[in-house]
């Protein structure tokens, strides 16, 4: 019987090829197939291309990033450990993530200020303009504050900046921020506030030595609550946006990581953070900018007629409280991965005790800027916003040191001064 080897094997069964040069009809059996593959791949790629083309920006997606930047070589770790050098052996070395958003800003330059070590991380999402994030990033920069352009869900990226720093602190910062947007974009919270979390406390857990915690967590965990002012003991368990539910997640979560792994966490309650470098999404950044424009504004009312109020707290009062968040953490008692002890946790309100109606904030706007807003009274839309916010703010007196000083028109002067300034267009930003 003659032997048909898997060379000139028939592909129909009962059915041999003609023998003759076996070798040149294999050639270009492979020639073809190649065309076919690559003419394939060429309209795969094309199709991606053109899908990359039409999808529309992603609030999480840097625009600098799309293009192609990266992060890592020596002359990047160079920089990263430059920026988190410390002037002394008792200063903290803090990785602050949002660094380039309103509040991480004054975090970091304050903490630079005062000699500790400070490494920046955020991915310049367009959830705002990131013209206001880059020129933020510029200060910092000029203040000798590195900031790492990436994603807190990069566990690669986050476990290569604890190779290269042992921080001390972490001041996490970084999130998907804002009430009412929380209807139009949901998985951006889960991916910033839960996702994230969670990465960045596995690589705070997994870190040799574990650094402190402190992050935001947010008013808004008080959801329905009625009972004011809002004391840490309140019930938190209504939220009434997916915004808050996902800060009351984060809390939850840092819990779960404290009892497992002995990392020490510290949630700050923030209550409506507003001035200078200030978030172009909230309230008082927005009326600012249509007051001047002569363009219509919103005031909210309850549904029952009443006035809509925030306990409205200032940047540098908020400053003070995370710089006294960190002064007084404990540090985290495991090591890689492993709990040595019970650790430090800890939940604070940093407000200013006194609620303000958002029509009075729009009668100060209209004094500083001088122009007469044109306004439309609308009730209160049940997107997400909850009617007053007040804060009891006894245990971070008690613990950190925590008084607020500014006022709400004290605090609107220097925003306004700010904005006129930064937007003029002698500005040099
Ligand atoms: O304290 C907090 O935890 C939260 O504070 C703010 O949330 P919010 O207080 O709702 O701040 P704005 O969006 O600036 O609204 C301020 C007030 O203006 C009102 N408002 C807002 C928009 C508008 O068009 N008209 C209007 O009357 C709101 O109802 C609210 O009472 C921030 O946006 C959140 O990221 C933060 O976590």
């Amino acid at each position: 019987m003659s032997q048909v080897n898997e060379h000139n094997a028939p592909s129909t069964p009962g059915k041999l090829k003609p023998e003759k040069s076996p070798y040149i009809h294999h050639r270009l059996r492979i020639h073809s197939s190649l065309s076919k593959l690559t003419l394939w791949s060429s309209f795969f790629l094309a199709f991606i291309l053109f899908l990359f083309i039409l999808s529309p920006p992603s609030p999480s997606a840097s625009p600098r990033r799309a293009l192609g930047d990266s992060w890592g070589g020596s002359h990047w770790e160079k920089r990263v450990a430059k920026s988190a050098r410390r002037s002394s052996s008792s200063s903290l070395a803090v990785l602050v993530t949002g660094a380039s958003g309103f509040v991480g800003t004054h975090v970091s330059l304050a903490l630079k200020r005062r000699g500790d070590g400070v490494l920046g991380l955020d991915n310049f999402n367009r959830y705002y303009d990131p013209n206001l994030k880059r020129a933020r990033q510029r200060l910092l920069d000029r203040a000798g504050v590195f900031i790492v352009d990436g994603d807190l869900n990069d566990a690669v990226l986050l476990s290569k900046l604890f190779d290269v720093v042992p921080f001390t602190h972490v001041m996490h910062l970084a999130a998907q921020a804002g009430v009412r947007y929380a209807m139009q974009n949901p998985g951006s919270y889960v991916h910033s506030n839960i996702a994230g979390f969670v990465n960045l406390l596995e690589a705070c857990k997994n870190a040799n030595p574990q650094p402190a915690v402190v992050w935001a967590s947010s008013s808004s965990v008080y959801g329905l609550n009625s009972k004011v002012p809002f004391s840490e003991k309140d019930r938190t368990d209504q939220p009434a946006s997916l915004y808050a539910a996902s800060k009351k997640a984060g809390e939850e979560i840092a819990h779960s990581y404290n009892h497992i792994y002995g990392l020490a966490i510290t949630g700050l309650r923030f209550f409506t953070v507003y001035g200078p470098w200030g978030r172009p999404d909230m309230a008082y950044f927005f009326f600012t900018k249509d007051i001047l424009k002569g363009k219509q504004i919103t005031i909210f009312e309850s549904p029952d007629g009443g006035t809509v109020a925030r306990d409205f707290t200032y940047i540098d009062d908020i400053v003070k409280g995370c710089l006294g968040a960190l002064d007084t953490s404990k540090k985290s008692t495991g090591s890689g991965g492993k709990k040595k002890g019970p650790a430090q946790l800890r939940v604070f309100n940093l407000g200013n005790t006194s609620p303000v109606p958002v029509s009075e904030l729009v009668a100060i706007l209209e004094k500083l800027l001088k122009v007469k807003a044109k306004k439309k009274m609308l009730p209160m839309p049940t997107n997400g916003d909850v009617k007053f916010t007040h804060a009891n703010i006894s245990l971070a007196h008690r613990d950190l040191g925590y008084r607020p000083t500014t006022d709400l028109e004290t605090g609107l002067r220097k925003f306004v001064k700010w904005y006129l300034e930064f937007y003029s267009k002698k500005s040099s930003w």
